[in-house]
């Protein structure tokens, strides 16, 4: 039997999503019958204290092994570390993935990937020059679902796809008008580069981009964009819809996110909301049930079909028992496929991901600048620049 490929992360912050990774990162890849690839963490840092990054290990029940930093420099410069997965918020992590790149390390980049285009091509510009790997951590393409939907699409299941409608939408508002983040907040605070388009919009986008730009034959076509913005008293955008016409494949995407009012707002995951997202072909369309970041469920229904001629099909993220989870659950939130594309990535010496690659991220990132554009969305320039800083404030000095 082949040996397994080990990959040894390095984990860069320490707040929400650094913790579900990582759980995830740290279950046992037979429990989704994956048996080439494992992880290990190798460091974590927190830009705070050294001592928050040791609570985050003990945290994630992470290896006595693990090595905690109080700076991020630190983290880069470990031997240990194969690949830093960047988990900070949209506003660093065109300087934190550049500092990676800089000191010969891999990278996996929450999204949204950058601030802006600039942003994201300068940091391939970097991965590419020292053959580094790179990839926008959009985990929910990594999803059997997401691929079982795209090969469905492929094989001509429902037919000639022409529109691809998606929403990602929280229901945040207040009595008094307000919404229930403080102004701080990442979700809101433009300092880094708060809103639903680059936080939640992204999935809508995703969702669009998979079906309509990913699954085009030969040299893809960038659709042209039209957008409404809606903003928040913090400058943020609260209310979002972009519609993307791509003439020259007679197809039409649809993407809306909002602050104020939930896709689903009887809960995660059940169908009585309705579809989060719908890919209408000439013979049938695929339903897919929110939250669409993270689904579960889908639902094929043919043109023409007789009543009840619907297919569901549920694809239940599987749980490690022997990890720590909620309750008596164990560990599972469905991040660990995107950690081992990159751990195969790595051991296949690719540079970027087929599923996600560079030039994709960057036609979405050119998507999202010119909703901005349109809608007047401009962040601090200390975010928005595409000049590298080693010791800029985002990458916590030196
Ligand atoms: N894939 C997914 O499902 C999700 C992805 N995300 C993405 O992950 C990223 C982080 O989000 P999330 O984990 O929810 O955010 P959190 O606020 O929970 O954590 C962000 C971490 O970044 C570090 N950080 C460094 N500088 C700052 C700063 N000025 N303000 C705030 N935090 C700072 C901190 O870690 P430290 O002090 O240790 O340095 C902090 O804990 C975002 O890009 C978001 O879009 C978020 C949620 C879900
Ligand atoms: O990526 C995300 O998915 C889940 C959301 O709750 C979160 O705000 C967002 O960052």
């Amino acid at each position: 039997m082949a040996s397994k490929y080990t990959c040894r992360w390095g984990i860069l912050a320490t707040g929400g999503i650094a913790t579900t990774f990582t759980k995830d990162m740290l279950t046992n890849p037979a429990t989704r019958d994956v048996h080439d690839v494992h992880h290990v963490l190798a460091a974590a840092a927190s830009s705070s204290s050294k001592s928050r990054a040791e609570a985050f290990i003990k945290d994630v029940d992470g290896p006595s092994t693990a090595k905690a930093y109080g700076s991020y420099h630190e983290l880069v410069k470990d031997p240990d570390v194969d690949i830093i997965y960047v988990a900070t918020p949209h506003s660093h992590h065109f300087q934190n993935t550049m500092l990676a790149l800089e000191h010969g390390k891999h990278v996996l980049c929450e999204k949204a990937f950058t601030v802006n285009a600039e942003q994201a091509k300068k940091l391939v510009e970097t991965a590419r020059e020292k053959k580094l790997f790179l990839m926008e951590a959009v985990w929910t393409r990594y999803f059997p679902l997401s691929i079982k939907i795209r090969e469905l699409v492929k094989s001509g299941a429902i037919g000639k796809v022409h529109r691809v409608t998606a929403d990602l939408s929280i229901a945040t508002a207040n009595e008094d008008g307000g919404l229930n983040f403080p102004d701080s907040s990442r979700m809101v605070n433009m300092d880094l580069a708060g809103g639903a388009l680059l936080d939640l919009g992204i999935y809508s986008l995703t969702w669009v981009y998979q079906i309509l730009y990913h699954c085009q034959e030969g040299k893809r076509e960038r659709p042209t964009v039209l957008a409404a913005v809606q903003k928040y008293k913090t400058g943020a955008d609260e209310l979002t819809s972009v519609l993307l016409n791509w003439p020259g494949q007679n197809t039409q995407g649809f993407a809306s996110t909002s602050l104020r009012v939930a896709t689903q707002p009887d809960g995660e995951g059940s169908p009585a909301a309705g579809p989060a997202a719908r890919i209408q072909g000439t013979k049938g369309e695929i339903q897919v049930f929110g939250p669409i970041f993270r689904p579960q469920l889908y639902r094929v229904i043919k043109v023409g079909g007789k009543r009840g001629d619907v297919e569901d099909v549920h694809c239940p993220i599987p749980k490690d028992k022997e990890r720590k989870g909620k309750g008596d659950e164990g560990v599972g939130h469905g991040m660990f496929w995107e950690a081992d594309e990159a751990a195969r990535c790595l051991r296949d010496g690719k540079l970027e991901s087929d599923t996600l690659n560079w030039e994709e991220s960057i036609a979405i990132m050119e998507a999202m600048d010119e909703v901005r554009k349109q809608g007047g969305l401009v962040y601090p320039e200390l975010i928005e620049t595409a000049v590298y800083d080693e010791n800029s404030p985002l990458n916590g000095g030196q």
